[in-house]
């Protein structure tokens, strides 16, 4: 017996009926399974590993390059992954798979978060990070290979957000995580900011979750535990639900929808958009990168511009729209 099967068996023996057990995990390209770590263990080691990951530290979660103690997306994601396991943990769910969902959910997006997404939204007509997240995974990732991830995983990566509602428990943890975490951390984040104070938390808020991010959290989760025990789906309460609802809307006024944000958030747009017409009219441009994914000779489509501006950095996107304007509009010689 290998080390993995005895995994495999533990978890026979511990996890609940309700949970994923990593021996039906099923790729679409089968491979050899490995003698150490289960499918998911496995999963979240290539996320993990991949590029797309390490790329995270230098994407944008609400504030535009701020100083070192604001969230970006890599902590998100970390804290996502903490909120995760330990209500998975709790549930006597499947914690890898939790784990590897968490760290792949957010990798599709785009420099400056939302205010990317948004911007390639207008230009292309539809575009979502949680399917771009899966997309980077699963076709541009190891040079156009893919991971090759369990459809388990790919599924809560997708149904983190939007209609597609996960087929697994795990799944549906992570897409309340995601939120429980972006909330309280941006909450966080806002105070250090100046912009709120514990104050302006609208009084049900204060009430029902509390008045520290941690102890939000702690309310939430512990909900969530308490509701989802030995049923077939993950819940909330209708308490805990409309108060975080109502946070959600507070958080969208007060800071994602700020005034005071809009400035940058509009140069933010503007960078995006700048960056995918100039590719639009000089696609052979990215030339390298579709030789880098094996297409030596393919038309260069709308679909690699969108992907190529999709995975820029934040910093990354702003070097490059000042390597491509700044010539534009100033020549030294004059
Ligand atoms: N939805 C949204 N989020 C924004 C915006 N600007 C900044 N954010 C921040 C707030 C949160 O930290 C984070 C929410 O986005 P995520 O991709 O983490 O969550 P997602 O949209 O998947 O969650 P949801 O289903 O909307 O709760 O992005 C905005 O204009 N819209």
């Amino acid at each position: 017996m290998t080390i993995r099967e005895e995994i495999e068996a533990r978890e026979d023996l511990i996890l609940s009926p309700q949970a994923t057990k990593s021996r039906t995990a099923r790729r679409d390209r089968e491979e050899a399974p490995d003698p150490l770590r289960t499918a998911f263990q496995r999963d979240r080691d290539r996320i993990i590993h991949s590029k797309c990951f390490r790329r995270l530290k230098h994407k944008t979660q609400v504030y535009i390059a701020p100083g070192d103690h604001y969230r970006t997306r890599m902590t998100h994601t970390l804290e996502v992954g903490q909120i995760g396991r330990t209500v998975a943990r709790a549930l006597r769910l499947n914690e890898d798979l939790v784990e590897a969902i968490a760290m792949g959910h957010d990798v599709g997006h785009t420099p400056f978060g939302h205010v990317g997404e948004y911007a390639l939204r207008d230009l292309v007509g539809h575009f979502n990070h949680n399917e771009q997240s899966l997309r980077t995974l699963e076709v541009l990732e190891k040079d156009g290979q893919g991971l090759n991830l369990t459809k388990e995983v790919r599924d809560g990566i997708l149904g983190h957000t939007g209609a597609h509602k996960p087929v697994t428990m795990e799944g549906q943890i992570i897409r309340l995580a995601d939120r429980i975490a972006y909330l309280c951390h941006d909450f966080d984040d806002a105070q250090r900011a100046g912009m709120l104070s514990i104050g302006d938390l609208p009084r049900s808020v204060r009430e029902v979750l509390g008045t520290t991010p941690s102890q939000m959290i702690t309310t939430m989760v512990m909900d969530m535990v308490r509701e989802s025990m030995d049923k077939t789906e993950i819940f909330m309460s209708a308490e805990v639900t409309d108060v975080m609802n109502e946070f959600r809307r507070f958080m969208f006024t007060e800071v994602y929808k700020a005034p005071t944000l809009i400035p940058d958030r509009n140069r933010a747009a503007h960078v995006v958009k700048y960056l995918f017409l100039h590719y639009l009219e000089n696609p052979e441009l990215l030339r390298h990168e579709v030789v880098r994914q094996g297409g030596e000779d393919r038309i260069i489509s709308l679909t690699d511009i969108v992907d190529y501006v999709a995975g820029l950095t934040d910093q990354y996107a702003i070097k490059l729209f000042k390597e491509i304007y700044i010539p534009r509009i100033w020549d030294p010689a004059n």
